[in-house]
């Protein structure tokens, strides 16, 4: 597999910085990207999947810049979103889960088959002609996962994937995620969705705060939020 480059990398929005110089080199299986409420997390992750390019520095997947190489990009890297409402375009399951495998260069005819085979596996065959609204909030999460799947992506992208799910959804998606092959890197401002990862980074305001195993990293950013959450006022959100 291979791994993820960030080197050095600053992210300006019409001169605002939101990234800062940001070095970090994944090559583990579980990482996960913690931070508070816009310290950078999405955005790194939308740096990572090439949807937006560095201001400066560089993201390379092996020797590709995902920001040059779209296509390519989609066998090396597939996100699922917070928001599945974000990600799903099209009306019916069939539909939705084609469009990747199109975009991969398979015909229509291939990539439906392929979508009737996948379906077919996950005991969802009558799933196919549904109408995307007719699912759950859940279901449609569970449906951008299979799609995802379907691209047989390297590195997978998830970007606070159990905020809108009940407990059991919760479980269930995590025992999901837990049995892939894929690299996963999970986003989230939860400590326990990120406790069990290979190496956790700690985002503070668009710089990496702290980097390593996730039992060191995790007491540290607890231990902070804590101290924050003891104070009335915050500081950081008053601008
Ligand atoms: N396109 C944009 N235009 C202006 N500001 C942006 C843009 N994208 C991100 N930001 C700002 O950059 C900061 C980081 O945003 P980002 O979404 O990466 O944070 P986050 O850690 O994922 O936050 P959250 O946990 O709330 O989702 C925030 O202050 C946000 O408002």
């Amino acid at each position: 597999m291979n791994g993820i480059s960030v080197q050095d990398v600053a992210y300006a929005v019409a001169g605002k910085p939101i990234l800062h110089g940001i070095s970090l080199h994944l090559t583990e299986a579980r990482i996960g990207i913690i931070g508070r409420n816009g310290s950078g997390k999405t955005t790194l992750l939308r740096l990572i999947a090439g949807l937006i390019a560095p201001s400066s520095g560089q993201v390379r997947l092996g020797d590709m810049d995902p920001a040059q190489d779209r296509r390519g990009v989609l066998s090396r890297i597939g996100i699922l979103f917070q928001n599945p409402d974000h990600q799903i375009i099209f009306p019916t399951v069939e539909e939705e889960l084609a469009f990747g495998l199109r975009q991969m260069g398979l015909s229509t005819a291939e990539a439906m088959a392929r979508v009737q085979a996948a379906l077919s596996a996950e005991g969802r065959a009558d799933w196919a002609a549904r109408s995307v609204q007719t699912l759950s909030q859940g279901q449609r999460q569970y449906l951008c996962l299979l799609s995802v799947l379907l691209m047989a992506p390297e590195t997978i992208l998830l970007d606070e994937p159990f905020a809108a799910l009940d407990l059991p959804m919760q479980m269930r998606l995590t025992r999901r995620l837990a049995a892939l092959p894929q690299r996963l890197v999970v986003i989230s401002h939860d400590p326990d969705a990120v406790a069990a990862c290979d190496r956790v980074i700690w985002l503070e305001a668009g710089r990496v705060a702290r980097d390593g195993a996730a039992a060191e990293v995790l007491a540290a950013f607890r231990a902070e939020m804590a101290r924050l959450g003891a104070d009335d006022a915050d500081a950081d959100l008053t601008d």
